[in-house]
């Protein structure tokens, strides 16, 4: 378990955490969410002592990293994909990580497959693209078959193979008990990865819950209800009973109303006894995004403008900013865990266009998981179309990716050195993690 007590730090006058305090527990995807330059990385060097806080402390397992003995092997974690020695072949690189924690070479070549790079293995990093670094330092946090996983925006750069390996790889540690703490700005992603939630603003706690309670909490639910085209007096008819039954009715652009306050049942109902049919009666939910949208817009400390010159006009359907946007955090309250410090009581007006586009990424905490497809952590058998290798310069680096030799998966000795890989135009398949 990580555990973070009044965790704060400041560099000179600015404060980028603040009295931070939340438990991440194993067997679950805890994600860690907040705007650009909200803390969550600066939280993470903490937790991995890489810097010192101000005030607080962070613990992994009851202790703090550096008086843990051998505690490079007990957390393997991804914070910049770019910490690598780009001279270095991927290979090469975790080799040289796992003589430091005394693993086997065996296991470097298991983690290698296990991200799909085994190909590229004796290719210098420099030459990785983006997504190839994240997966070289997702294998450096695998390396030791660590209980305790940091990941800081790990599909960053990935395809969309890659995105839905990196889901199923990080639901499948938990699922093994381990403790899987990860940062991402996809919400979409983060709703079908993550059962649990740390938010932050301005280096403050905003909520720390369930995903599903926190959508719930951060979000007001509709239904859309629409009567017969070229019928405006059925719809008419049905407004004024909802209203008159304490709901409200929006007209949306295609002629529904969306309709709030009213359960669906009831909704049915009134429109039989107003004798009004219906083409469509069905519910809808936010999605962790507006909810993520809602809770954070007081919190956001970099906002985009319309370009004047271009004649961009903002993007149409997402909530107004400045002043006049919903606030939902309140600057110089820290929140308690669990608390959704909303500034306004009730559920605020729900600011997106009428269409929800998002409402079928709402997550299923328990809900179906995607296929497996031969592969323990679900991966596809391909690493992706054939890769446009060596066009990009970093790659990655997991410092703390260490981790002794299980009892219960013993490695064999290392093996000669394995030959170059031919060079080939197919996909590159991930391999089965053999721990
Ligand atoms: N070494 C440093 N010196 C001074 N300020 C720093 C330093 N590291 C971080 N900060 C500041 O602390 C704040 C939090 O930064 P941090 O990188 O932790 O945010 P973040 O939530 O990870 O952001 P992002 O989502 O953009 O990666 C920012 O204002 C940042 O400028």
């Amino acid at each position: 378990m990580i555990e973070a007590v009044g965790l704060t730090k400041r560099y000179g006058p600015k404060t980028a955490v603040h009295n931070l305090s939340f438990q991440v527990r194993p067997g679950t995807v805890t994600g860690f969410l907040g705007p650009n330059g909200s803390g969550k990385s600066t939280t993470m060097r903490m937790i991995l002592g890489l810097d010192a806080p101000t005030a607080g402390h962070a613990t992994i397992g009851g202790r703090p990293f550096r008086q843990t003995p051998n505690a490079a092997r007990l957390v393997g974690a991804l914070l910049d994909a770019k910490a690598v020695h780009g001279g270095r072949s991927a290979r090469a690189h975790l080799l040289s990580l796992a003589q430091l924690s005394g693993i086997p070479a065996q296991r470097v070549d298991e983690v290698l497959g296990v991200v799909g790079l085994q190909d590229v293995a004796h290719q210098r990093s420099k030459g990785f693209s983006l997504g190839m670094g994240q997966r070289l330092g997702i294998a450096a946090a695998l390396l030791g078959d660590p209980q305790v996983l940091l990941f800081d925006e790990p599909v960053n750069g990935l395809d969309p193979e890659g995105i839905l390996w990196v889901r199923n790889l990080m639901k499948q540690l938990a699922a093994e008990g381990r403790t899987v703490f990860v940062s991402s700005h996809l919400m979409s992603e983060m709703a079908l990865t993550a059962e649990h939630l740390i938010v932050i603003g301005r280096g403050q706690l905003l909520a720390d819950m369930a995903v599903k309670d926190f959508i719930s909490a951060n979000s007001a639910d509709f239904a859309r209800v629409r009567t017969p085209d070229g019928a405006p007096e059925q719809r008419e008819k049905l407004t004024a009973a909802l209203v008159e039954a304490g709901g409200q009715a929006a007209p949306e652009a295609d002629g529904a109303l969306r309709v709030t306050g009213v359960p669906l049942p009831r909704i049915s109902e009134l429109a039989h006894a107003a004798g009004v049919r219906l083409w469509e009666l069905s519910p809808h939910q936010a999605s962790l995004e507006e909810a993520y949208m809602r809770m954070t817009q007081g919190a956001v400390d970099y906002r985009s403008t319309a370009d004047q010159r271009a004649g961009l006009q903002p993007v149409a359907g997402y909530p107004p900013q400045g002043a006049a946007a919903p606030q939902g955090f309140v600057p110089g309250q820290p929140g308690a865990p669990g608390q959704v410090p909303l500034a306004t009581p009730g559920p605020p007006p729900h600011p997106y266009a009428p269409q929800d586009p998002y409402a079928r990424a709402v997550p299923v905490p328990g809900g179906p998981v995607p296929p497996q497809q031969g592969h323990p952590y679900g991966a596809p058998a391909a690493y992706g179309a054939p890769h446009p290798y060596g066009q990009q310069p970093p790659a990655p680096s997991a410092p703390y990716g260490q981790q002794p030799p299980s009892p219960a998966a013993p490695y064999a000795p290392a093996g000669p050195p394995a030959p170059p890989a031919a060079s080939t135009d197919q996909p590159v398949p991930h391999t089965q993690d053999a721990r």
